[in-house]
């Protein structure tokens, strides 16, 4: 198991705790693909420094809407403003300065095989900034000490790490160019219940020690009862609810029901 030293011992920063200020606004959001509508009129706010889980059955849309968010599937109608920029009519300069804002980790992980773990965190920096390899190479360390990995994980491959080392690789490379906001797609799927909790609890640490803010898809109810504030259900192709989980327990829409409070969520207890 990994250590995670550099950010121990966590710090619930008053200054880093969710606050009200709305950083992602999505309204009206319509996505399709041929004739089969995937998304309609789907509002959706995200709020500076929260953990915004979000959930909902399989094939709901969850990872489109966070493609279509990212600007790589297109949407038909509706807007989206990140940190205040309507990303429809930013200029390209506008564009890539928001997209210096955020980092992704995608489901899978993906990573590039070919590159060590060293070069791919830095695949970001080379795409945004212009840094001496040096520089680049001590950032790179210094990322991986963040998501608790070894310093001898730098020069590995993909195929040389555990799968509980690819999602903190993955991170690290999310983290490249020191992001505000987050996107993790099913960040612990995979991994077994002690390694998802110690990646929870990396990205609570991550959260309160940089003031991050957290969009992470996922099917782990660990994980929306330990470190979410707030989740969002995607459901008849929008956002149903959005809240506590104990606002979304009571809620009275029946697959919320059996997520939250079905079998499955009574063998958490
Ligand atoms: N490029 C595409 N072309 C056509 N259909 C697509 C495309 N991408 C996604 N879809 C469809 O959109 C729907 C939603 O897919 P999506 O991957 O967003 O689901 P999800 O909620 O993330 O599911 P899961 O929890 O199983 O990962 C699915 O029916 C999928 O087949």
């Amino acid at each position: 198991m990994p250590s995670e030293t550099a950010l121990s011992p966590p710090s619930a920063d008053e200054t880093n705790a969710p606050g009200d200020e709305v950083i992602l606004r999505a309204r009206g959001v319509t996505v399709g693909f041929g004739s089969t509508l995937i998304l309609k009129d789907l509002d959706l706010d995200v709020k500076a420094r929260e953990i915004l889980g979000f959930v909902g059955g399989s094939g709901t849309g969850k990872s489109v809407l966070m493609r279509t968010i990212l600007g790589l599937t297109p949407k038909r109608a509706g807007t989206i403003e990140v940190f205040g920029v309507d990303l429809d009519k930013a200029s390209p300069d506008e564009r890539q300065a928001v997209e210096q804002r955020w980092g992704v980790l995608f489901q899978q992980g993906a990573l590039f095989s070919s590159l060590t773990v060293r070069q791919n965190i830095q695949v970001p920096m080379r795409e945004h900034m212009r840094m001496s390899q040096r520089l680049m190479d001590e950032l790179a360390l210094l990322k991986l000490e963040m998501v608790g990995l070894p310093r001898n994980a730098a020069e590995k491959f993909p195929s040389e790490l555990s799968g509980g080392m690819i999602k903190r690789a993955s991170l690290a490379r999310s983290l490249a160019l020191d992001p505000d906001l987050v996107f993790l797609d099913e960040p612990t799927s995979g991994l077994d219940p002690i390694g998802a909790a110690a990646f929870d609890d990396l990205v609570r640490k991550l959260r309160d020690t940089l003031g991050l803010t957290v969009y992470m898809v996922t099917h782990d109810l660990d994980s929306l009862h330990s470190i979410c504030d707030r989740v969002a259900v995607l459901g008849e192709k929008k956002v149903l609810k959005a809240g506590t989980v104990a606002e979304l327990m009571k809620f009275d829409n029946a697959w919320v029901q059996s997520y939250f409070n079905g079998e499955r969520a009574l063998r958490r207890v």
